[in-house]
């Protein structure tokens, strides 16, 4: 009998659904509390302990996942601080407690206000501080440490966002560019957790690019996925666009969009999201060059993707965006079969490194103009 219902129990558990499930974690809820002070000896003028506090520190190779799994329970608490005593006048600091994150997380307190940015390896924050030991100040009453509920949102860094619509090719070309291993298949959803890939080049470069999934038309209204993944993008340096040159169909219950509104329907979902990414530079890929009939329709839109505005006033107005990208460079390539990749990586380069001159000269501007301010008019003179 006993095997009978294992047999049954098991059998309800769809395989499909196993597959859909993301190991992926991005956001993390925990309530920190900063140790107590210890209490402080009035007669002898003795200090209480300082109470711990509870701090991050990011960590490259740390996930959220792991961290989350790492903890007992999801309320870290430092150590209180010793009471004062005749044998230790001043009491000793409570014992900190110590929590590496991944680089890339953001610290959020209850009001959803920014505590700290931990963009790169061993950026630290307080995220709650300890009580004051009893003093004179004090009444020599030891004060509760801080507490209080953060998020870590994590936002992954990396030099390239790669974005398009399920089924366009972006895992192939992430395998066919990188070392990464994403899962590929000929439905859609397939990847669903953010993948990065490194290119290395042959003079030792690199260059990170993130698979951003799960963007939809309608992802700003949470349809899908929603904007989940979308928030990765904010911090990569370029934009690489992909759409399949036949056009995509979400389902049979959706239009049939052709590669030139998919390209607008994307632009429209950034720009719905947040409109200072459109300001990113960006590098569009039509993909699936391979298939017949591919060239006819390139070389017949080819005018149109350059200059978006041409066809703007025919887009369906649902996915017609208020301003248009411009593409620093199209390229049709087949990820399939690794046509123009060589190509791509050249690009990619290329494109990354206009922006760090842009960067440069921009930063340089910047500095002068600072320093111009505070030396005034009669200060020497900068140029
Ligand atoms: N003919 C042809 N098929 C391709 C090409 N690139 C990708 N495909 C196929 O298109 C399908 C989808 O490819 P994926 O790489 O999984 O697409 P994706 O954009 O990552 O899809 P999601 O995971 O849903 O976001 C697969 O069946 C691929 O084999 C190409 O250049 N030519």
């Amino acid at each position: 009998m006993v095997q009978v219902f294992k047999v049954l129990l098991k059998s309800t558990k769809s395989p499909a659904r196993a597959h859909f499930r993301s190991n992926f974690l991005d956001t993390l809820r925990l309530t920190v509390r900063g140790g107590h002070g210890g209490n402080g000896l009035p007669r002898y003028g003795g200090v209480g302990g300082q109470g711990g506090a509870v701090y991050f520190v990011a960590k490259e190779g740390v996930t959220l996942r792991k961290l989350a799994q790492g903890l007992k329970e999801k309320r870290i608490v430092a150590s209180s601080g010793e009471d004062s005593s005749k044998l230790a006048i001043f009491g000793r600091r409570g014992a900190d407690q110590r929590i590496e994150v991944p680089v890339g997380v953001q610290v959020y307190d209850e009001r959803q206000q920014l505590m700290a940015d931990l963009n790169e390896e061993d950026a630290t924050c307080i995220a709650a501080g300890g009580g004051t030991g009893g003093c004179t100040g004090n009444n020599f009453i030891g004060r509760p440490g801080d507490n209080r509920t953060v998020n870590l949102d994590l936002k992954l860094i990396a030099d390239v966002g790669l974005v398009g619509f399920p089924n366009a090719g972006k895992s192939t070309l992430l395998k066919a560019i990188s070392n990464a291993k994403p899962k590929i298949a000929a439905y859609p959803f397939t990847t669903i957790r953010p993948q990065i890939g490194t290119i290395e080049y042959s003079d030792l470069r690199s260059i990170s690019v993130a698979d951003l999934p799960g963007l939809i038309e309608g992802a700003h209204a949470n349809f899908g996925m929603g904007h989940k993944f979308l928030k990765h993008i904010e911090r990569t340096r370029l934009l690489l666009f992909m759409v399949d040159i036949f056009g995509f169909q979400l389902s049979p219950r959706h239009p049939h969009r052709d590669c030139l509104t998919n390209i607008y329907a994307l632009n429209k979902e950034l720009e719905l999201y947040d409109p200072t990414l459109l300001e990113k530079p960006c590098v569009l890929l039509l993909n699936k060059m391979d298939k017949d009939g591919a060239s006819d329709i390139f070389t017949r839109l080819k005018p149109n993707i350059k200059d978006l505005e041409s066809r703007l006033a025919e887009c369906p107005e649902e996915v017609r965006p208020s301003r248009v990208l411009k593409f620093k460079y199209i390229l049709p390539i087949s990820a399939k079969n690794s046509a123009r990749i060589t190509q791509v990586k050249k690009q990619l380069r290329e494109s990354l490194d206009e922006v760090a001159a842009e960067q440069f000269v921009a930063d340089g501007q910047q500095i002068k103009e600072k320093l111009q301010q505070r030396v005034g008019v009669i200060g020497p003179k900068i140029t």
